[in-house]
């Protein structure tokens, strides 16, 4: 695998529809560093993973992976930098999940097209990408008869196949029951890579992130080490819920306990 490269958002602004998606948005990621991408539904987490991915390209400001400039370079050679867990992936054709594993590996082909025409090498990435992301012995399953997790651990590994150096996940926790949840994520963390992860979770996010960054309404309201950002104040301000945060009993991280919606004052 390897390793993670820095990653920089300045000033990205992104619009639609004649209004700002996310605005003057400014983030870095040291390399190997995982990043929580919290905020409400709406408030611009999908938008900014496509920014980081090169997906969409910002209307001012810009990404920069290592020393490139991300928007500037061509899709091949971005492929091979950032590797992206979409929400739903999906797909009509009819692939077995070593098929959707082996698209990985397009990036990297030279002269080479079909993905049928799979190197040694590119078998050899392609099973352990299957092994990392738990998904070997379905290899040869369709795709369309997975399940959601089974979904979600089949494009991991697709990612993983990729060889990128940022690995960017949107929600990809969201079709995975506890058990897996947490297998995923420790797997995410021993890959090295420099990691953001948008996630509804902040009992996950504190327990497997170095660092978060919260959007609120398009904006970057708080971003750096977990224990710093997420607090109680910050919680009833963006997601209008009262918790407690406390140290973990277990560990050194933040425990987050939510109690209900915000009491506004006077109520
Ligand atoms: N192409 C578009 N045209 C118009 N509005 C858009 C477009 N893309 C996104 N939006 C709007 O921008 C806002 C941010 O969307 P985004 O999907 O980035 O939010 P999110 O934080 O990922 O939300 P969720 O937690 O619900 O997945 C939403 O209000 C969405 O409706």
């Amino acid at each position: 695998m390897r390793e993670g490269v820095r990653l920089e958002v300045r000033g990205a602004t992104w619009r639609a529809a004649g209004r700002d998606i996310v605005a003057d948005i400014d983030l870095v990621c040291e390399p190997g560093t995982v990043t929580g991408l919290l905020g409400p539904n709406g408030s611009g987490k999908t938008t900014l993973i496509n920014l980081l991915a090169g997906q969409a390209r910002p209307a001012s400001g810009g990404v920069w992976v290592g020393a490139r400039d991300l928007h500037g370079l061509p899709s091949r050679e971005r492929a091979r930098l950032v590797g992206l867990v979409e929400q739903q992936a999906s797909t009509t054709l009819d692939l077995t999940v070593r098929e959707v594993v082996e698209l990985g590996r397009i990036p990297h082909r030279r002269g080479r097209l079909s993905v049928l025409d799979q190197s040694p090498e590119d078998t050899a990435v392609v099973d352990d990408a299957l092994r990392f992301a738990d998904v070997l012995e379905l290899a040869d399953r369709s795709w369309q008869t997975l399940s959601g997790g089974e979904r979600q651990r089949t494009q991991l590994a697709r990612a993983v196949a990729q060889r990128p150096a940022v690995l960017l996940l949107d929600e990809p926790t969201n079709h995975l029951d506890l058990g897996h949840q947490l297998d995923f994520l420790t797997r995410v963390r021993g890959l090295g890579l420099t990691t953001v992860a948008a996630l509804h979770d902040l009992e996950l996010a504190a327990a497997y992130c170095d660092r978060v960054a919260v959007l609120d309404a398009g904006r970057l309201v708080a971003a750096g080490p977990v224990h710093e950002v997420l607090t109680s104040a910050l919680i009833a301000d963006v997601y209008g819920v009262e918790a407690t945060v406390e140290p973990h009993p277990l560990h050194d991280r933040p425990h987050v306990r939510w109690n209900g919606p915000r009491q506004e004052v006077g109520a």
